[in-house]
């Protein structure tokens, strides 16, 4: 069968809290920038849009508890978090795949600020090779190795199609790459030790279907159905 990796939590943290690391990275780093120090556990659950108790419980993972009465320190918990999940380096990254998709992924300057930088883009068709995108030049397939090496590159966005996702896989992992981001809709096997998330926009969007096929059959005057305030569904 076919396994597909998750990235293993750093230090055995749960890979559900690693999952929310980011949120909260993100409600602390609006905290700072509107000049707040402390907050308290309902503050930034609130922020994160998580419940108090699952925050707390998380933040105990990274031996973070907060200080009673006063609440956590706003940069310190940032900086931890930013520790815990590797952002206190910035991480070269090479997509894999410059069509529609790698395209938009290396113009989005979000990257940048959580440490991620679009280092190398490389395609296999010779009309898009030698081309520039976002300030890259795009390079052939037979360069991977050496852009890995030169970079230090360690992780990889495949955003071809699926029927060459595993080649690229395969490709990346022999380059030296050991975390691979797929966008392709096929499921790629990697060895031990490399670990593999798949995004699938797709199957967001057919579980917001199902949930909005239930919700006006269940409620056709347009009841509350099984959405919660924060917009995110409650299953
Ligand atoms: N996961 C998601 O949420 C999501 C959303 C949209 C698209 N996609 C998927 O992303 C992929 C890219 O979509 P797109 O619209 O950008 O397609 P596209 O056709 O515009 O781009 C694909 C690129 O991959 C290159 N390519 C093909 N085979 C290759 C190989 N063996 N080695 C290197 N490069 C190769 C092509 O030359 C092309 O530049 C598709 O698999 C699509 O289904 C995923």
């Amino acid at each position: 069968m076919a396994a597909l990796r998750q990235a293993q939590g750093p230090r055995g943290i749960p890979d559900a809290t690693v999952a929310r690391l980011p949120v909260y990275l993100r409600a602390l780093t609006a905290l700072v920038d509107q000049g707040i120090s402390t907050c308290s556990s309902n503050d930034l659950a609130a922020a994160a849009g998580v419940n108090p108790a699952k925050l707390r419980k998380d933040l105990s993972y990274l031996g973070s508890y907060g200080t009673r009465g006063v609440g956590y320190d706003v940069e310190y918990l940032r900086y931890q978090i930013a520790r815990e999940l590797g952002q206190t380096q910035d991480w070269d990254v090479v997509i894999v795949g410059v069509g529609h998709l790698g395209s938009a992924l290396s113009a989005y300057r979000g990257f940048s600020t959580r440490g991620i930088r679009i280092a190398a883009l490389v395609d296999s068709d010779p009309e898009r090779i030698g081309t520039e995108v976002a300030g890259v030049t795009v390079a052939p397939m037979a360069d991977l190795e050496s852009i890995v090496r030169e970079h230090g590159i360690a992780i990889a966005v495949i955003a071809t199609p699926g029927e060459a996702a595993q080649g690229v896989a395969d490709a990346l992992v022999s380059a030296g790459v050991t975390s691979i981001l797929n966008f392709a809709p096929a499921i790629v096997t990697v060895p031990e030790g490399v670990a593999v998330r798949k995004v699938d926009l797709s199957i967001e969007l057919q579980i917001l279907a199902y949930h909005e096929q239930r919700r006006s059959a269940e409620a056709p005057g347009g009841g509350a159905g099984p959405w919660a305030a924060d917009g995110e569904v409650s299953l």
